[in-house]
Protein backbone atom coordinates (compact mmCIF):
# COMPACT_ATOMS: atom_id res chain seq x y z
CA UNK A 1 0.00 0.00 0.00
CA UNK A 2 1.09 3.46 -1.02
CA UNK A 3 -0.07 6.34 1.61
CA UNK A 4 -0.22 9.88 0.62
CA UNK A 5 -0.37 12.66 2.63
CA UNK A 6 -2.02 15.84 1.30
CA UNK A 7 -2.13 18.94 3.75
CA UNK A 8 -2.08 22.61 3.22
CA UNK A 9 -4.06 25.78 4.90
CA UNK A 10 -7.33 25.84 4.61
CA UNK A 11 -8.79 26.78 1.07
CA UNK A 12 -5.24 25.73 -0.88
CA UNK A 13 -7.15 23.36 -2.56
CA UNK A 14 -6.59 19.84 -0.93
CA UNK A 15 -9.78 17.93 -1.93
CA UNK A 16 -9.62 19.95 -5.38
CA UNK A 17 -5.87 17.98 -6.11
CA UNK A 18 -7.23 14.59 -4.40
CA UNK A 19 -9.94 14.85 -6.91
CA UNK A 20 -7.99 15.46 -9.97
CA UNK A 21 -5.72 12.65 -8.66
CA UNK A 22 -8.15 10.42 -7.88
CA UNK A 23 -10.11 11.03 -10.94
CA UNK A 24 -7.06 9.75 -13.26
CA UNK A 25 -6.37 6.54 -11.58
CA UNK A 26 -8.41 2.84 -11.63
CA UNK A 27 -11.50 3.25 -9.26
CA UNK A 28 -10.57 0.35 -7.53
CA UNK A 29 -6.89 1.13 -6.46
CA UNK A 30 -7.62 4.52 -4.67
CA UNK A 31 -8.99 5.45 -1.38
CA UNK A 32 -9.37 8.65 0.21
CA UNK A 33 -9.50 9.53 4.17
CA UNK A 34 -10.39 13.25 5.13
CA UNK A 35 -8.69 14.42 8.52
CA UNK A 36 -12.33 16.22 9.03
CA UNK A 37 -13.62 12.91 10.14
CA UNK A 38 -11.34 12.87 13.09
CA UNK A 39 -12.54 15.67 14.50
CA UNK A 40 -13.26 15.00 18.26
CA UNK A 41 -16.48 13.66 19.28
CA UNK A 42 -17.78 16.43 21.33
CA UNK A 43 -21.62 15.29 21.80
CA UNK A 44 -20.88 16.17 25.57
CA UNK A 45 -21.27 19.78 25.27
CA UNK A 46 -23.40 22.30 23.57
CA UNK A 47 -24.09 23.17 20.11
CA UNK A 48 -22.68 26.51 21.54
CA UNK A 49 -19.99 25.30 23.13
CA UNK A 50 -18.65 23.50 20.09
CA UNK A 51 -18.66 26.73 17.81
CA UNK A 52 -16.09 28.38 20.32
CA UNK A 53 -13.63 24.85 19.25
CA UNK A 54 -10.65 26.01 17.75
CA UNK A 55 -10.89 23.88 15.16
CA UNK A 56 -7.63 24.48 14.05
CA UNK A 57 -5.23 23.84 16.93
CA UNK A 58 -4.00 19.50 16.61
CA UNK A 59 -5.33 18.86 19.77
CA UNK A 60 -9.12 19.11 18.12
CA UNK A 61 -8.08 15.78 15.82
CA UNK A 62 -8.28 12.76 17.25
CA UNK A 63 -5.04 11.66 15.88
CA UNK A 64 -5.00 8.26 17.70
CA UNK A 65 -7.90 6.80 15.72
CA UNK A 66 -6.58 8.04 12.86
CA UNK A 67 -3.40 6.40 13.40
CA UNK A 68 -5.14 3.37 14.69
CA UNK A 69 -7.14 3.19 11.41
CA UNK A 70 -4.42 3.85 8.83
CA UNK A 71 -2.25 0.92 10.39
CA UNK A 72 -5.52 -1.23 10.08
CA UNK A 73 -5.60 -0.32 6.29
CA UNK A 74 -2.21 -1.22 5.73
CA UNK A 75 -2.84 -4.44 7.70
CA UNK A 76 -5.79 -5.02 4.99
CA UNK A 77 -8.35 -4.30 7.70
CA UNK A 78 -11.84 -2.72 6.12
CA UNK A 79 -12.26 0.77 8.82
CA UNK A 80 -15.66 2.58 9.62
CA UNK A 81 -14.45 6.07 8.82
CA UNK A 82 -16.71 8.54 10.74
CA UNK A 83 -18.49 11.28 8.64
CA UNK A 84 -18.44 14.74 10.10
CA UNK A 85 -21.02 17.65 10.37
CA UNK A 86 -19.71 21.26 9.75
CA UNK A 87 -23.01 22.50 10.48
CA UNK A 88 -23.13 20.52 13.44
CA UNK A 89 -19.55 21.01 14.59
CA UNK A 90 -19.67 17.18 15.09
CA UNK A 91 -19.58 13.64 13.95
CA UNK A 92 -22.65 12.22 13.02
CA UNK A 93 -23.93 8.93 13.61
CA UNK A 94 -22.90 7.28 10.57
CA UNK A 95 -19.88 6.32 9.53
CA UNK A 96 -18.24 4.93 5.99
CA UNK A 97 -16.70 1.34 5.96
CA UNK A 98 -13.40 2.31 3.94
CA UNK A 99 -11.94 -0.60 2.28
CA UNK A 100 -8.55 -0.75 1.94
CA UNK A 101 -6.37 0.30 -1.47
CA UNK A 102 -3.50 0.19 -3.42
CA UNK A 103 -3.28 3.85 -2.94
CA UNK A 104 -4.58 5.63 -0.06
CA UNK A 105 -4.77 9.53 0.16
CA UNK A 106 -4.92 11.30 3.21
CA UNK A 107 -6.04 14.97 3.05
CA UNK A 108 -6.29 17.64 5.99
CA UNK A 109 -5.08 21.16 7.41
CA UNK A 110 -2.91 19.57 10.45
CA UNK A 111 -1.79 15.91 8.78
CA UNK A 112 1.58 16.72 8.96
CA UNK A 113 1.98 17.99 12.68
CA UNK A 114 1.97 14.66 14.13
CA UNK A 115 4.60 12.89 14.18
CA UNK A 116 3.50 9.12 14.13
CA UNK A 117 0.46 10.02 11.41
CA UNK A 118 3.30 11.48 9.30
CA UNK A 119 5.52 8.59 9.72
CA UNK A 120 3.19 6.22 8.27
CA UNK A 121 3.17 8.42 5.06
CA UNK A 122 5.22 7.04 1.65
CA UNK A 123 4.94 10.35 -0.06
CA UNK A 124 3.88 14.07 1.66
CA UNK A 125 2.44 16.61 -0.25
CA UNK A 126 1.97 20.22 0.86
CA UNK A 127 -0.79 22.72 -1.55
CA UNK A 128 0.56 26.11 -0.80
CA UNK A 129 -2.05 29.36 -1.84
CA UNK A 130 -1.90 32.44 -0.95
CA UNK A 131 -3.30 33.58 2.23
CA UNK A 132 -5.50 36.04 0.61
CA UNK A 133 -6.47 33.64 -2.22
CA UNK A 134 -7.69 30.93 0.53
CA UNK A 135 -9.44 33.09 2.52
CA UNK A 136 -11.64 34.51 -0.51
CA UNK A 137 -12.11 30.46 -1.17
CA UNK A 138 -13.14 29.62 2.45
CA UNK A 139 -15.44 32.71 2.73
CA UNK A 140 -17.18 31.66 -0.63
CA UNK A 141 -17.33 27.99 0.26
CA UNK A 142 -18.40 28.35 3.71
CA UNK A 143 -21.39 30.16 3.07
CA UNK A 144 -22.47 28.24 0.20
CA UNK A 145 -21.42 24.73 1.52
CA UNK A 146 -21.21 25.10 5.28
CA UNK A 147 -23.86 27.12 6.68
CA UNK A 148 -22.16 30.01 7.33
CA UNK A 149 -22.28 33.93 7.21
CA UNK A 150 -19.40 36.47 6.41
CA UNK A 151 -19.29 37.47 10.13
CA UNK A 152 -18.21 34.48 11.45
CA UNK A 153 -16.06 33.51 8.37
CA UNK A 154 -13.63 36.47 9.01
CA UNK A 155 -14.52 36.47 12.78
CA UNK A 156 -12.84 32.17 12.70
CA UNK A 157 -10.42 33.53 10.16
CA UNK A 158 -9.26 36.26 12.47
CA UNK A 159 -9.17 34.36 15.79
CA UNK A 160 -7.86 31.19 15.20
CA UNK A 161 -7.56 30.52 11.10
CA UNK A 162 -4.37 32.99 10.65
CA UNK A 163 -2.78 32.19 14.33
CA UNK A 164 -3.08 28.49 13.67
CA UNK A 165 -1.65 28.29 10.54
CA UNK A 166 0.85 30.35 11.14
CA UNK A 167 2.08 28.52 13.81
CA UNK A 168 0.86 25.08 13.17
CA UNK A 169 0.37 24.61 9.44
CA UNK A 170 2.63 26.42 7.02
CA UNK A 171 5.57 25.20 9.48
CA UNK A 172 4.58 21.55 8.08
CA UNK A 173 5.57 22.15 4.59
CA UNK A 174 9.79 21.81 5.67
CA UNK A 175 7.93 17.74 5.77
CA UNK A 176 6.48 17.97 2.55
CA UNK A 177 8.63 15.66 -0.52
CA UNK A 178 6.56 18.06 -2.52
CA UNK A 179 5.03 21.47 -3.17
CA UNK A 180 1.86 22.20 -5.16
CA UNK A 181 1.64 26.03 -6.14
CA UNK A 182 -1.80 26.32 -6.18
CA UNK A 183 -3.12 29.99 -6.63
CA UNK A 184 -3.89 29.29 -9.71
CA UNK A 185 -5.17 25.60 -10.99
CA UNK A 186 -2.63 23.22 -11.46
CA UNK A 187 -2.56 20.67 -13.98
CA UNK A 188 0.74 20.20 -14.45
CA UNK A 189 1.77 19.46 -10.70
CA UNK A 190 -1.25 17.21 -10.61
CA UNK A 191 0.41 15.12 -13.54
CA UNK A 192 3.45 15.03 -12.17
CA UNK A 193 2.10 13.87 -8.89
CA UNK A 194 -0.13 11.05 -10.53
CA UNK A 195 3.18 9.96 -12.81
CA UNK A 196 4.75 9.31 -9.46
CA UNK A 197 1.79 7.36 -8.06
CA UNK A 198 2.09 5.27 -11.42
CA UNK A 199 5.40 4.63 -10.99
CA UNK A 200 5.33 3.49 -7.83
CA UNK A 201 2.63 1.10 -8.47
CA UNK A 202 4.54 -0.75 -10.86
N1 LIG B 1 -6.59 26.53 -7.92
C1 LIG B 1 -7.80 26.99 -7.59
N2 LIG B 1 -8.23 28.15 -8.12
C2 LIG B 1 -9.45 28.66 -7.79
N3 LIG B 1 -10.32 28.05 -6.92
C3 LIG B 1 -9.93 26.90 -6.38
C4 LIG B 1 -8.66 26.30 -6.68
N4 LIG B 1 -8.55 25.13 -5.99
C5 LIG B 1 -9.71 25.02 -5.29
N5 LIG B 1 -10.53 26.05 -5.53
C6 LIG B 1 -11.85 26.31 -4.93
O1 LIG B 1 -11.61 26.79 -3.60
C7 LIG B 1 -12.52 26.21 -2.68
C8 LIG B 1 -11.72 25.46 -1.62
O2 LIG B 1 -11.07 24.38 -2.26
P1 LIG B 1 -10.90 22.98 -1.51
O3 LIG B 1 -10.33 22.02 -2.49
O4 LIG B 1 -12.16 22.60 -0.80
O5 LIG B 1 -9.78 23.41 -0.44
P2 LIG B 1 -9.31 22.69 0.90
O6 LIG B 1 -9.75 21.26 0.80
O7 LIG B 1 -7.83 22.85 0.89
O8 LIG B 1 -9.96 23.45 2.01
C9 LIG B 1 -13.45 25.31 -3.50
O9 LIG B 1 -14.63 26.02 -3.76
C10 LIG B 1 -12.68 25.05 -4.78
O10 LIG B 1 -13.53 24.87 -5.87
O1 LIG C 1 -16.90 22.15 12.80
C1 LIG C 1 -15.97 22.62 12.13
C2 LIG C 1 -14.77 21.93 11.93
C3 LIG C 1 -13.79 22.49 11.15
N1 LIG C 1 -13.98 23.71 10.60
C4 LIG C 1 -12.93 24.30 9.74
O2 LIG C 1 -12.62 23.43 8.68
C5 LIG C 1 -11.32 23.72 8.23
C6 LIG C 1 -10.65 22.48 7.69
O3 LIG C 1 -11.30 22.01 6.55
P1 LIG C 1 -10.75 22.37 5.07
O4 LIG C 1 -11.66 21.58 4.18
O5 LIG C 1 -9.33 21.93 5.01
O6 LIG C 1 -10.88 23.84 4.88
C7 LIG C 1 -10.57 24.28 9.41
O7 LIG C 1 -9.90 25.47 9.02
C8 LIG C 1 -11.64 24.56 10.48
O8 LIG C 1 -11.62 25.89 10.93
C9 LIG C 1 -15.14 24.40 10.79
O9 LIG C 1 -15.32 25.53 10.28
N2 LIG C 1 -16.13 23.83 11.56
Amino acid sequence: MLIIGIAGGTGCGKTTVVNQIVNELPENEVGVISQDSYYNETSHLSYDERTKINFDHPRAIDFDLLYDHLVALKNNEVIEQPVYSFVKHNRTKDSILTHPHKVMIVEGILILTNPKVRELFDIKIYVHADSDERLIRRIKRDISERGRDIDEVLLRYQTTLKPMHQQFIEPTKEFADIIIPNNRYNTVAVDIVRTIINERLL
